[in-house]
């Protein structure tokens, strides 16, 4: 059995005066385990399928099951890693990263204990009792990492996690982020508008196109890449082949070079 699944899924946004069809014919399976990334022109509904995914949203057509069961009910399985950390600026990171327990009233030694353990494997051991405005950028993206995994969700969404930050300490959290959950054997979905980010990090790479959004190619990563982290992914000499021909393909979806 697929890990996820979807099927046929579309969705139009209706407005008084508009239908806006920002996904169409979606058909992909995911399995335990695996990375995956979405990829695609601006617009081309990577945000509306994530939310569709997440079960925040449900489209106007398809289904979509998390391990056979549909995804409203498999909803609190699911982590997120965003572009923005979402920290509570007032509370210490301690507090930040026990939030969803505090929250669901599950908070107890264990889980504590947990949380705090990842805060460790995270490089992070120490800033506990800190406040976010204290520590850098890549420092709070690993503490939402950290509130993340902590309630081990099954599926990861990672959307756009890396883009806000500078370059060195996006390729060192990329590292961080595919050995952490590669360890956990968790299942992952980015999305980035960065090609070498999809290649380094993924298994596959889904490639989208727009108006409306619908799976163009997807790209199956070589295991000698796979393997290698995504550093030594980037500068691997299958890499550069590999951008060439994701580039051309993107290239060609955008609006000025459709014929
Ligand atoms: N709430 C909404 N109401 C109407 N149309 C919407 C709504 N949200 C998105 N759309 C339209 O649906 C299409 C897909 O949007 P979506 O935000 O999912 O794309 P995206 O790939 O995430 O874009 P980007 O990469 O720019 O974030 C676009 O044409 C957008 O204008």
């Amino acid at each position: 059995m697929d890990f996820l699944s979807l099927q046929e899924i579309h969705h139009t946004y209706f407005t008084k005066t508009s239908a806006t069809t920002a996904l169409s014919d979606i058909s992909l399976e995911i399995g335990e385990g695996e990375f995956v990334s979405f990829l695609g022109p601006s617009g081309c509904g990577k945000t509306t399928l994530l939310s569709i995914i997440a079960g925040l949203l449900e489209p106007t057509a398809g289904a979509i099951t998390l391990e056979g069961k549909d995804v409203q009910e498999a909803s609190k399985n699911i982590g997120y890693m965003l572009q923005q950390d979402y920290l509570f600026p007032w509370k210490t990171i301690e507090e930040n990263i026990l939030l969803g327990f505090k929250i669901d009233g599950s908070l107890n030694d264990s889980n504590r204990d947990y949380a705090l353990t990842l805060l460790e494997k995270m490089g992070l051991k120490g800033v506990e009792k800190q406040y976010p405005k204290q520590l850098s950028g890549g420092m709070r993206q690993r503490v939402a990492l950290v509130r993340t995994l902590a309630t081990e969700p099954k599926l990861l969404m990672l959307d756009e996690p890396f883009s806000a930050l500078d370059y060195q300490t996006k390729l060192k959290l990329e590292d961080l982020v595919s050995n952490t959950l590669k360890s956990f054997g968790k299942t992952a979905i980015l999305v980035t508008h960065d090609i070498g980010e999809a290649i380094a990090m993924s298994d596959r790479i889904f490639l989208f196109s727009s108006s409306p959004g619908q799976i163009h190619k997807t790209f199956i990563m070589p295991d000698e890449l796979r393997e290698a982290t995504p550093f030594n992914a980037r500068n691997h000499e299958a890499y550069s082949s590999i951008f060439q021909t994701v580039w051309k393909e993107l290239e060609s979806l955008e609006p000025a070079n459709k014929h």
